[in-house]
């Protein structure tokens, strides 16, 4: 039997800007429906392989597949940055209508999914404001709303909580957890924090210093519903995950 289609294929991805190489060789495979974390050092090369993925760059040498199919930048993924990038003249669920627009969502059907996406990311009631009279928080749900309205299965998220403080950071991560497993989308994150990597990531893998190369890959077998946050981040396997990822990065 032949295996599935994976969502993205990393095979032997080198990536240079002039004489710096930045990034590479990676080989990676990932699954439809894994939550992969990509963990590592500043400068080593995290967000240039997110970016190879979006489309966004192409690979110095080696290959990137998404779906089958070479990315196409701006149409290949759902895209969470670390700054929420709102447009300041549209309302919040103005924001969201836009990128159902894009998607080709009619527009008799895009009030309720406005107000569904709003839901899922825990801000039912503010789809009437403007975008600078919500918290920084909430600009980063409706940041992960909009990328949950493309409908391409795979979402892409760079340090989306890196400038949050850190309660508002913790709350975010155990909603993304819960979304992203109710909508089975493929997660690729990246993120400075071992603690954040371990807590949200099925997979998380630890990149080393520039050029960027592959120096850790562990499955996370952590339960990925019905639990307590709180208890999770106790837990002695958590705990565990966590040192034998920083003890790599
Ligand atoms: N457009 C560019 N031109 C030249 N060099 C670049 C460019 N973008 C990134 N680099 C260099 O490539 C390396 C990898 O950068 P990248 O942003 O991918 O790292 P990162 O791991 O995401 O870092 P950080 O965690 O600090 O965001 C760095 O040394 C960076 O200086």
């Amino acid at each position: 039997m032949s295996s599935p289609e994976p969502a993205v294929d990393i095979e032997d991805v080198e990536h240079r800007y002039g004489a710096v190489t930045a990034l590479g060789p990676v080989r990676l495979t990932v699954p439809a429906g894994q939550f992969l974390v990509l963990v590592g050092a500043s400068g080593c090369g995290k967000s240039t392989l997110l970016r190879l993925i979006a489309g966004f760059e192409q690979p110095s040498a080696g290959r990137v597949r998404v779906n089958g199919a070479q990315p196409v930048p701006g149409r290949g993924a759902g895209l969470v940055f670390q700054a929420p990038r709102l447009l300041p003249w549209k309302t919040v669920g103005g924001n969201v209508e836009l990128a159902l627009r894009y998607a080709g969502v009619p527009r008799e059907d895009r009030p309720a999914r406005v107000g569904e996406l709003l839901e899922r990311v825990g801000l039912p009631d503010v789809a009437n404001r403007r975008t600078w009279e919500i918290s920084g928080g909430q600009q980063q749900r409706v940041a992960l709303a909009r990328a949950l309205a493309v409908p391409n299965p795979l979402l892409l998220l760079d340090e989306p909580f890196a400038a949050l403080d850190a309660l508002t950071r913790e709350r975010l991560q155990e909603d993304l957890r819960q979304v992203s497993a109710a909508s089975g989308r493929t997660c690729i994150f990246v993120t400075h924090s071992v603690d954040e990597a371990v807590f949200l990531g099925s997979r998380v893998v630890a990149l080393t210093q520039r050029p960027g190369r592959v120096a850790l890959d562990v499955p996370i077998d952590l339960p990925r519903a019905g639990v307590d946050a709180e208890e999770l981040r106790r837990a002695p396997e958590f705990t565990a995950y966590r040192a034998e990822v920083r003890s790599t990065v």
